[in-house]
């Protein structure tokens, strides 16, 4: 990760250190962007809140509330309905709320964040496009809009954790958590968004990964997922999958 960069974003002026290239007040706060990334229902969240107890972590959850609701309209209950028609809506929203998601001022050491402006494009809109939901020309503007901004923006992220789990058990969260808009996920798109997955992070055979992968197993119960927390928290707090 460069400091200088990271200044950038959160002073967005050139102060002296920056324009001699050396360690701010900031460098000194940041450390560390851990992005947590997996399936729908694979337990993001509820890691998130479990790290968010943690002292000099600040945590942040997908903005789900802003998708399904921007200013009175919601996009990810359009998507569902009609993927065609709304997929471009809902993940152009998407883009935008991620990015200011990574760009928004750090109040902690630590960061941790809910999936990516990579994954949404790598895992949501690839799907959208190749199940052949997404026409041509959107994929095509979404695709420029993103090279733009990865392209032009710096977007630290230092480590990914992976929360690897089946689609079948994901299956059975997503219907226990009873999301209105979701109720109609069938266990194949689960199925091909965990393959989006897999090739993204563990192949790594279909797009960039931004930074080290850790991966962790997570179809156990919920007190065994405790335990593995426990048993990553080093790892995972000092931003390394090593
Ligand atoms: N390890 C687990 N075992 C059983 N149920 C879980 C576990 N982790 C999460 N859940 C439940 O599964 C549902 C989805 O979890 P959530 O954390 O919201 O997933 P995500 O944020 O990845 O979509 C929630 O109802 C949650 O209470
Ligand atoms: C990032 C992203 C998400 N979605 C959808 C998938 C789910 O229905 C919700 C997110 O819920 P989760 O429990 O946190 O997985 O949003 C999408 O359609 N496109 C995206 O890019």
């Amino acid at each position: 990760m460069s400091c200088y960069k990271l200044c950038e974003l959160q002073c967005c002026v050139r102060t002296t250190e920056h324009i001699n290239n050396i360690a701010c007040s900031y460098c000194y706060i940041l450390n560390c962007q851990i992005c947590i990334e997996g399936n729908i229902a694979s337990g993001k969240t509820t890691c998130l809140e479990y790290f968010s107890k943690t002292s000099n972590i600040e945590v942040l959850t997908e903005p789900v509330s802003k998708w399904r609701n921007v200013r009175g309209h919601n996009p990810l209950g359009l998507m569902y309905q009609d993927p065609t028609r709304w997929g471009i809506t809902l993940q152009t929203y998407i883009q935008l709320t991620m990015l200011d998601q990574h760009l928004s001022t750090i109040s902690a050491p630590m960061r941790m964040m809910e999936r990516s402006i990579y994954s949404a494009k790598y895992i949501f809109v690839e799907n959208l496009y190749r199940s052949g939901k997404m026409p041509d020309v959107d994929f095509a503007v979404l695709s420029e809009w993103f090279e733009w901004i990865t392209q032009n923006i710096a977007i630290p992220v230092d480590l990914i954790v992976y929360l690897q789990s089946s689609p079948q058990t994901c299956h059975e969260r997503l219907k226990e958590r009873c999301r209105e808009e979701e109720k109609i996920i069938p266990l194949e798109y689960l199925e091909a968004i965990h393959q989006l997955y897999e090739d993204w992070l563990i192949k790594k055979t279909s797009f960039n990964v931004p930074a080290p992968v850790l991966v962790i197993s997570a179809d156990d119960d919920l007190q065994k997922m405790i335990l593995q927390y426990e048993e990553n928290r080093e790892k995972i707090l000092s931003g390394t999958n090593v």
